[in-house]
């Protein structure tokens, strides 16, 4: 049981925040999202989700003995007015805990906090450790002043490590809790983060050279004056920064970034890139990448999650054999409905790797790819690393080269291992990933456009009254309610060549999200035309 004095001090400063009247927050694909803005109908909306998460963190950390827990304050590639929060290791059932906080009545908030502790068998007396950052919104260091409150309130040793992307926070994170450890994964600062990736970029990349140069759009996040940090430490690539204007307040994700240019098929506008060169998007927290470039005739090409998923699982089975130790190591990739089918297809015939579908959202993928030894995992939207199991690891470090070539794979293995963040998706670690194997591949992007031909595909988000009444599953590629629209999405995609449609809930907006792929662009956008009116009539009846 919490102490009476914990108790008080929860309540105390709990009723320095309004709870909004009538609405009811729940956790999503991404944690809570929402306006943040001081001055509208949203006013403080999230202080008390902030505040919940405080609680919640607390009691996790407790739960686990003090380890140590993160908590970001970012809402990504929404637009600046927004905010959110979410807990660097999210688990299922733990969710349910964070809508009961957010939920409860201010005043009522401690005796939820209290329940909580019987509930989930928490000891009270146990030590709680958070760390905490945030991306560049304005928002956000009003929420991270609550965060601290919840913090402080319930006895929390914490870090505020201001401003951070939400990777980085992720491998803080990691190295504080594998300090000490065989585990050990590396310097639990922000300079640990940028030597750990630039060194093992330098390792990755000994006898090959990165051909031209590097445009990096930022999205005017927290990602670009990291990106400049990290740049310091690097050596052997030529990056330009553009988009990295974290002054302007409304500059954030506006007519740039990763979602703009995944979801609109373009360049930013501002974007000054000439024909084949090569340019990446982040988020605005700079834990999604895609690359694309303007080809010979001026044509918009996107290389997006789908493609470096597949460029990194053939670079790493083709280092694997040369290493000796394919037989030893099970790879695979994780996908979800977003991806192209004809990724799939690539994944499965050309590079013969098995795939798992998952349900969207980096939780669910993370998890899977854990089942291989090398999991590579990507949202078509940029969302994605590789993990590498234990086994894994070991046959890497302790395989007995046979030969200068095998050797060079192992040690290219072993960098590869810290190059890339395997805590979670990350901007900066990937874009140096993809990097290096164009550089070991000799490829620009043309050539690793060519590998496969994308099925034209269209996304749509379509408004309808309550969106909980469509219930996926299969990985939400199925609809099982509303009755009978299944049916009906399916009786349209069989009319297309390659027509493949599907439908679902969004976790992070209030939408159904429709996505349409088949043979021929005007097939897929008259499929998902077709597929949008169906949901919409579904979700108004
Ligand atoms: C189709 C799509 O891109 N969905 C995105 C989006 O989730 P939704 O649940 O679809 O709103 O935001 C998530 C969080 O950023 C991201 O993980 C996911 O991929
Ligand atoms: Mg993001």
């Amino acid at each position: 049981m919490a102490s009476q004095a914990v108790k008080k001090a929860i309540t105390e400063a709990a009723l320095q925040y309004t709870k909004p009247e009538g609405k009811v927050f729940e956790y999503g694909t991404a944690g809570f999202r929402m306006k943040a803005s001081l001055t509208e109908l949203y006013s403080d909306l999230l202080n008390t989700v902030v505040f919940a998460v405080g609680l919640l963190a607390s009691l996790r950390s407790k739960k686990l003995s003090g380890q140590w827990i993160g908590v970001m304050i970012t809402a990504s590639h929404n637009p600046a007015e927004d905010n959110g929060v979410k807990l660097v290791d999210p688990m299922a059932e733990w969710e349910a805990y964070a809508t009961k906080l957010a939920n409860a009545p201010l005043d009522k908030i401690a005796d939820v906090y209290d329940e909580l502790v019987k509930e989930i068998d928490v000891k009270v007396t146990n030590p709680a450790r958070v760390v905490f950052a945030r991306d560049t919104r304005a928002s956000g260091s009003r929420l991270a002043g609550v965060l601290n409150a919840a913090l402080t309130a319930t006895d929390v040793e914490f870090v505020d490590f201001k401003f951070m992307t939400t990777p980085q926070l992720h491998y803080v994170v990691r190295c504080k809790n594998t300090l000490g450890t065989q585990y050990e994964y590396g310097e639990p600062t922000e300079l640990g983060y940028y030597e750990k990736l630039a060194n093992s970029f330098k390792k990755v990349m000994r006898g090959v050279k990165v051909q031209g140069s590097l445009t990096v759009d930022c999205a005017n996040g927290v990602g670009g004056p990291k990106l400049r940090e990290l740049m310091k430490s690097l050596t052997g690539i030529d990056i330009k920064v553009v988009n990295d204007d974290v002054i302007n307040p409304d500059a954030l994700n506006f007519d740039c970034g990763a979602d703009y240019v995944k979801t609109k098929q373009r360049a930013p506008p501002s974007s000054k890139a000439g024909a084949l060169d090569r340019c990446a998007s982040l988020d605005g927290d700079a834990d999604r990448l895609v690359y694309y470039f303007q080809d010979e005739s001026n044509v918009f090409r996107l290389l997006d999650g789908d493609r470096i998923a597949t460029l990194a699982a053939s670079f790493i089975g083709d280092l694997a054999r040369n290493a000796g130790i394919a037989s030893k190591l099970k790879i695979g990739v994780v996908q979800t409905a977003y991806a192209n089918g004809s990724s799939t297809d690539y994944i499965e015939k050309v590079l013969k790797l098995p795939i798992i579908c998952t349900n969207t959202g980096v939780k669910h993928l993370h998890h899977a790819a854990l089942r291989f030894d090398v999991g590579v995992y990507f949202e078509a939207n940029g969302h994605g690393t590789v993990t590498f199991s234990e086994n894994a690891l070991k046959v890497i470090k302790n395989t007995e080269p046979q030969s200068p070539a095998q050797q060079h794979a192992l040690e290219s293995l072993q960098a590869l291992t810290d190059l890339i963040n395997q805590a979670v998706g990350d901007a900066l670690s990937d874009m140096l990933l993809v990097e290096a194997i164009l550089a070991h591949k000799g490829w620009s992007p043309k050539e690793w456009l060519g590998t496969y031909t994308d099925l034209p595909s269209r996304l749509v988000r379509v408004e309808v009254n309550d969106r909980s009444i469509f219930k996926a599953y299969d990985a939400e590629r199925k609809l099982e309610s509303p009755a009978g629209l299944q049916g009906t999405i399916e009786s349209l995609q069989s009319r297309y060549n390659k027509g493949r449609s599907f439908a679902r809930a969004s976790g992070t907006e209030d939408a159904v999200r429709v996505y349409a792929e088949a043979a021929s662009r005007s097939e897929a956008d008259d499929l998902a035309t077709r597929v949008a009116n169906a949901v919409s009539e579904a979700g108004s009846a």
